[in-house]
């Protein structure tokens, strides 16, 4: 059974342990930290999963506890991550509490995906990137693969990357900016009496997860809210953070009895979404006509493949987050018109359409004279929105006929987003379990080694052939370099 907390135990500095218990203690009271934001709910991939825990555990789109998913039925990538969403949904109440008081140690992880710090770092860190097998994705028969081929792409991309990271000075700015929005997000939770530790995860780049992992352990955290900094998830993204983490944990005794509890997406909150609606409304007053700007939003795209293969909820959490956000401009009186199309794409395989690129242009063909940039898929400026959009993707736009240019910023430090992070971080909290240490499917190497030899053989015979081939020289040539 789930619990929930009570104001009155959110002491500032103390949280009496045994008031976070999950096993069978007597209940009474009120729900303070229940789901909030049903009207926004919805769950996009809960027809592939089977909960660990009861059903009832899945509501308002939040889901608490862990659960591991079932690959039956459609392959689904996500079921080989943790897909726990984080908030209690108990209905009921408080937990009385038996007579001994242990300190807790709150610690919040917020993992993100880490940037070159200087054009040097650039080929070690896109290397780092495509030797994730959540970034490319090879067949299983074909991991063996994964790092020369990582080692061949970054080299090849390293060039046009450096050439961008040079544009917006030299660097990434992530790992500032997260590391502000990890001081804004402990201030924020102290405003409402949680005393935290607020830890800064990287994916491809310092400070690297493992580094934070081992703080939490040094500072014997006691329970853990993991937030992965990206609103809606995907596979190579929050996906691909969460599994690392997942392998950390397993191998550790002290980490893989921590109780963890991981917002996988928060797109669908109000406090987001009303922040992005109060920077969409902002920008637009910057306009001489604003109700005729077409605002547009630029997601970073992921192959079809993720979505129509894998089972990737990010199309459908994408589609349903600019809803929501221009339902709250409309109940504002605010109905431009607007469209969603995504951005960098990388190689030679299909990415969600349509292509912001092909967009602008089309726009601009079709006579519209006013387009107000919404970059969606991050909370940060990034190389993306600094290059990519403004200058790339304005570039283009005005080459093809649109006048007025605006671009909505990254949410950053605003005030009420990280407020808003701070609630789902303390909604979350009381849901957090131990992670189970169940074997991890990506990882799953053949114990036989016959079985293991033959594919490796096998293997290389259809990489040396598909490594060599014309099209795929061309391919990279095209879309890398
Ligand atoms: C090749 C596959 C890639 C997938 C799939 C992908 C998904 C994805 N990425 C982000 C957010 C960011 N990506 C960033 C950089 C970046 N991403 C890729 C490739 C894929 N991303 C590359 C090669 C790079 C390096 C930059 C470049 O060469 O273009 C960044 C920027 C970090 C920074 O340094 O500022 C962000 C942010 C999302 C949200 C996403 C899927 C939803
Ligand atoms: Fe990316």
């Amino acid at each position: 059974m789930n619990t929930t907390l009570s104001s009155s135990v959110l002491p500032q500095t103390k949280i009496c342990c045994s008031k976070f218990s999950t096993s069978d203690h007597k209940v009474s009271g009120s729900r303070l930290y229940g789901p909030r934001h049903s009207s926004y709910s919805k769950f996009t991939f809960q027809a592939s999963i089977v909960l660990s825990s009861s059903a009832a555990n899945i509501k308002n789109g939040i889901v608490g506890g862990y659960y591991h998913c079932d690959p039956v039925g459609k392959k689904n990538q996500v079921g080989q991550t943790f897909c726990s969403v984080g908030v209690c949904p108990y209905d009921g109440t408080t937990v009385e509490s038996p007579s001994h008081a242990v300190e807790e140690k709150v610690g919040v992880l917020l993992l993100n995906l880490g940037g070159p710090e200087t054009l040097n770092d650039v080929q070690p860190f896109l290397f780092n990137l495509f030797a994730d097998p959540d970034i490319i994705r090879l067949p299983r028969l074909f991991r063996f693969l994964q790092r020369p081929l990582a080692r061949i792409i970054s080299v090849l991309r390293a060039p046009k990357s450096k050439e961008g990271y040079a544009a917006i000075g030299g660097g990434s700015p992530l790992r500032k900016i997260t590391d502000e929005q990890a001081h804004v997000l402990k201030m924020a939770l102290e405003a409402k009496d949680m005393s935290a530790n607020v830890y800064v995860g990287m994916r491809y780049w310092y400070p690297f997860t493992e580094e934070a992992v081992q703080q939490i352990k040094r500072d014997g955290i006691t329970r853990l809210v993991v937030l992965p900094l990206y609103p809606q998830f995907s596979i190579s993204t929050t996906g691909s953070s969460i599994r690392v983490l997942q392998h950390i944990f397993r191998e550790d005794a002290y980490l893989s009895r921590l109780p963890v509890s991981i917002i996988n997406y928060w797109y669908q909150r109000e406090g987001y979404i009303k922040s992005m609606a109060d920077l969409i409304e902002k920008e637009l007053h910057t306009f001489a006509e604003p109700k005729e700007v077409i605002i547009f939003f630029s997601a970073h795209g992921v192959p079809v493949s993720y979505v129509e293969d894998a089972g990737d909820p990010y199309r459908d959490q994408m589609e349903e987050c600019i809803s929501l956000i221009m339902g709250e401009l409309k109940a504002r009186g605010i109905d431009n018109e607007h469209t969603l199309a995504y951005q960098s794409r990388v190689g030679p395989v299909q990415w969600l359409k349509p292509y912001t690129d092909e967009v602008l242009v089309q726009l601009g063909q079709k006579g519209v004279q006013s387009l107000l940039a919404v970059p969606v898929s991050f909370v940060s400026e990034h190389i993306e929105t600094l290059e990519e959009i403004d200058m790339e993707y304005k570039e283009l736009a005005l080459e093809s006929g649109i006048k007025s240019w605006g671009r909505v910023p990254a949410l950053g430090v605003t005030s009420s987003f990280v407020t808003d992070l701070a609630d789902a971080i303390i909604e979350a909290l009381p849901s957090a379990t131990a992670i189970s240490p169940s074997r991890d499917i990506s990882e799953d190497v053949s114990d036989d080694p016959v079985r293991y030899l033959v594919k490796m053989f096998f293997g290389s015979i259809l990489a040396f052939f598909l490594l060599l081939s014309p099209k795929m020289i061309t391919a990279f040539r095209n879309h890398l370099i």
